[in-house]
């Protein structure tokens, strides 16, 4: 491709990170941000050690304890059981290396997709990479971010380069007028619901159109953080003023001249006009109601006022079986209706909504409210910074007064893989990104909706359209 071609903002970050053709369709690609979480590192720091080597770039590596820490006010090392070894491993390999590491007590601790945003390590037409597979959200800013097995955290410690066959290419266009009370968390959820959870795999995908421009950053990374459950490789958003904006000011984002430079440089990354992508979709988000999952896989999604499907009106054996499988682990009756269902849980947090505008929407519903008889509901700040931006606001006390527990930030009741877990047979509406079979513990039944929702279904102890609870606010 000779430079005067028109370039998608995909080959253009590709390009300019592409150090060496290793053959055989693969690229040796500059990772410029690694992000370590305490799950997914300590074997890698294992490997490296074993094989003697050192880790080559210590000042453009971050690492967080995030997944096994206790949300629990007042929270050690050893609140979870099993989770002590490793988050004092992280501390341990870390410090070694000379890497910075947001500790369990530290003030910028979170959840290692909610920080490298928020702390301005993950920046536009950077490569950034994690052990986890949601590392796609950072893509929101403009970088390309990819999750990564614990053996490729080895080898970008030891090299700061990755191995990576290019992905097609594929825009997502949103259009239309978003209507009042429908959230980023809804379109994406439709979004998924409308093309499956293997509607981008093996491509690169560009978030674009009207709807994306208007939206906040924090929308866009709750969009970008999905993009895997579409199986996409990276989800990007051309950055734009509300970018920078965001950045500006950051704690590790550029200063002074280098900010300047920086953002003229930002300024480019933008699909050329002409340039063309392998697929293109346009969602039209015009009559969007609030989406809720209602099986185990994120594209098992409907609006909050559609019924639940009735697999005797199923043709495909085989879809059919799926169906009935699905409804009899959600405990729901075919052709019923979503919203009125009955909730026992329900989880606010995650690296898909638990930044400061989540916990507004949520906050929203819940002022002047009581947590539902029966419901155990919770709240959990992805960060400490999101944490003491939400107490600065008071929403710690509007969430405590309303009966919710107020969480110490971590991945929580997301993945069941600390002691937040929704019991066998409980329904849970949670602001995750993940439904599937025992995602939030054996048993559990999830389902995956907005903060407001979620709110809406704490309050009323159901299934709720949380715009009926909006409309008292405008009133
Ligand atoms: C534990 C971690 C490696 C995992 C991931 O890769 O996504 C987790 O974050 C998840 O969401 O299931
Ligand atoms: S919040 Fe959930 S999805 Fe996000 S990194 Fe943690 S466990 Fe994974």
């Amino acid at each position: 491709m000779t430079a005067s071609e028109p370039q998608t903002i995909i080959d253009k970050v590709w390009n300019a990170h592409a150090v060496a053709d290793l053959g055989n369709g693969r690229t040796l690609i500059h990772v410029d941000r690694h992000v370590l979480h305490d799950v997914s590192s300590p074997q890698a720091f294992s490997g490296l050690k074993a094989a003697g080597r050192k880790v080559r770039n210590p000042e453009l590596t971050f690492a967080t304890a995030d997944h096994i820490v206790s949300t629990d006010p007042g929270r050690t090392d050893a609140t979870v059981p099993g989770g002590e070894e490793m988050i004092v491993a992280l501390r341990r390999n870390t410090a070694a290396s000379g890497i910075r590491n947001f500790d369990i007590d530290d003030p910028q601790q979170g959840i290692v997709h909610v920080i490298a945003p928020e702390l301005g390590i993950a920046l536009p037409g950077a490569t950034l990479t994690c052990g986890d597979s949601h590392t796609s959200t950072v893509g929101a800013l403009g970088a390309m971010a990819w999750g990564i097995g614990t053996s490729e955290v080895e080898h970008i410690l030891a090299t700061q380069t990755a191995i990576l066959r290019r992905p097609r290419t594929m825009r997502i266009r949103f259009t239309g007028t978003r209507p009042e009370g429908v959230s980023a968390k809804d379109i994406v959820l439709h979004l998924i619901a409308t093309i499956g959870t293997a509607g981008a795999t093996g491509h690169a995908v560009e978030y674009a159109g009207p709807v994306v421009e208007a939206m906040s950053i924090e929308e866009r990374l709750t969009l970008c953080n999905m993009t895997v459950e579409l199986g996409g490789r990276f989800g990007m958003v051309a950055p734009d003023e509300t970018t920078f904006a965001y950045l500006k000011g950051k704690p590790y984002a550029p200063t002074g001249a280098m900010w300047d430079a920086a953002v003229a440089a930002w300024r480019e990354l933008r699909t050329d006009e002409g340039a063309t992508f392998d697929r293109e979709v346009e969602i039209d988000v015009s009559g969007l109601v609030p989406q809720v999952s209602w099986g185990t896989s994120p594209q098992d999604t409907a609006g909050i006022d559609a019924r639940v499907p009735d697999p005797a009106a199923e043709s495909d054996p085989k879809r059919r079986a799926g169906l009935e499988r699905a409804l009899a682990y959600m405990g729901l009756e075919p052709g019923a209706p979503i919203a009125g269902v009955e909730v026992q849980r329900v989880f606010i947090g995650s690296c898909t909504n638990s930044r400061i505008e989540d916990l507004r929407a949520a906050a929203a519903i819940a002022r002047g409210r009581k947590v539902a008889p029966g419901v155990q509901a919770m709240v959990v700040p992805g960060s400490g910074t999101v944490a003491a931006a939400a107490k600065a606001e008071g929403l710690d006390r509007v969430f405590m007064e309303a009966g919710f527990a107020w969480r110490e930030p971590g991945c929580s009741m997301c993945a069941g893989i600390n002691a937040d877990k929704v019991g066998p047979g409980e329904r849970c509406v949670a602001t995750s990104n993940r439904n599937f079979e025992g995602r939030q513990g054996p048993g559990a039944r999830t389902h995956l909706a907005s903060p407001a929702t979620a709110a809406a279904a704490a309050v009323t102890g159901r299934i709720t359209d949380p715009r009926t609870l909006m409309a008292r606010e405008a009133a």
